[in-house]
């Protein structure tokens, strides 16, 4: 399991963590998603031992992160600038992990050849970015970590790779319960891929649930009726958007789909569809609501 207290940091004045709490738990995919400078690669990096937090307690596996080798050698992390020392191949990178990762597993080293089919021998600041990106989740699954903390890890990858990434986490994580934390701006990927996502804006965790009641708790509701109804009929509940799309109402609604559908039926709609949002759309709206909205922009 991975935990974060309380976690505060600064950079000269800015707050990029102010108070976040995480917990990620042991064989799960967490999401970390936010806006752009909402602290999530601070975060990852305090996580991956790399940065040192001013205030709080990281722990994986209740031990504490910073210089403890023993947490460092179960947990890879691929960040969103990849590093690979100048002249070596991927064949220098195995060798080298060989001797630092107890873990390393030179079966699933050459079963993975198979997969990603890059050249052993080139060496690795040569290649293209997005085959850097292979190389480094051939080495990086060859590790077998506990723990898999990536930022921003598909950019770059082709859509045939994408998907074969994403099969062999979740394989992994299904075979030997590795727990992953992701950062995207991918929500459509995130979507698929995790089962509990977090929000970050502006330093803070802002939501933190499992995607499912994540999905169950907040609905689309498309309306018509054969009469006028009043502009608040929903005013018991918590509405995070409303609009007019000719006879038909859109609402944005958080709550229990089949209270909602108990409230709306009084009005006898003609239509009425409820849907669950994407977890795009549940971004925007929860990010609308504490300020973070798309505003129309006019160019003059
Ligand atoms: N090394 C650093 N020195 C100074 N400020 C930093 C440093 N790293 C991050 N920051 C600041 O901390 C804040 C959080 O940055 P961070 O990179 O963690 O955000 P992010 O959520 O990953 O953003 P994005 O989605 O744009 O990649 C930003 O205001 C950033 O300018």
């Amino acid at each position: 399991m991975i935990e974060a207290k309380n976690i505060r940091k600064k950079f000269d004045d800015v707050a990029a963590l102010d108070g976040v709490s995480i917990n990620v738990k042991k064989g799960s995919i967490y999401g970390l998603v936010g806006s752009n400078g909402a602290g999530k690669t601070t975060l990852l990096k305090i996580l991956a031992g790399i940065y040192r937090q001013d205030q709080g307690e990281v722990l994986i596996d209740n031990q504490p992160v910073f210089e403890n080798i023993e947490v460092k050698s179960k947990t890879v992390f691929i960040p969103d600038s990849l590093y690979f020392f100048s002249q070596y191949t991927v064949e220098d990178m195995a060798w080298f992990y060989q001797q630092v990762y107890d873990n390393w597993d030179k079966e699933r080293y050459q079963q993975l050849k198979n997969v990603f089919q890059l050249d052993e021998k080139k060496k690795i600041q040569r290649m293209s970015k997005g085959m850097q990106r292979q190389a480094a989740f051939w080495l990086a699954l060859a590790i077998k970590p506990d723990y898999l903390i990536l930022d921003e890890p598909l950019d770059g990858l082709d859509p045939v790779m994408r998907r074969k990434v994403r099969n062999l986490i979740i394989q992994d994580t299904a075979d030997r319960e590795m727990t992953v934390l992701i950062s995207s701006h991918n929500l459509r990927e995130l979507e698929d891929l995790c089962d509990c996502i977090g929000v970050l804006h502006q330093g803070r965790l802002i939501v933190e649930k499992e995607l499912d009641d994540l999905k169950s708790d907040i609905h689309k509701v498309q309306a018509a009726f054969p009469h006028d109804v009043p502009i608040d009929i929903f005013k018991d509940h918590d509405v995070l958007h409303r609009e007019k799309r000719g006879s038909v109402q859109l609402f944005i609604i958080r709550g229990k789909k089949n209270e909602i559908i108990k409230h709306i039926s009084r009005y006898q709609p003609l239509i009425l569809d409820i849907l669950p949002l994407t977890l795009e759309e549940i971004f925007i709206y929860e990010m609308g609501e504490i300020g973070y909205e798309i505003k129309n922009v006019i160019f003059k």
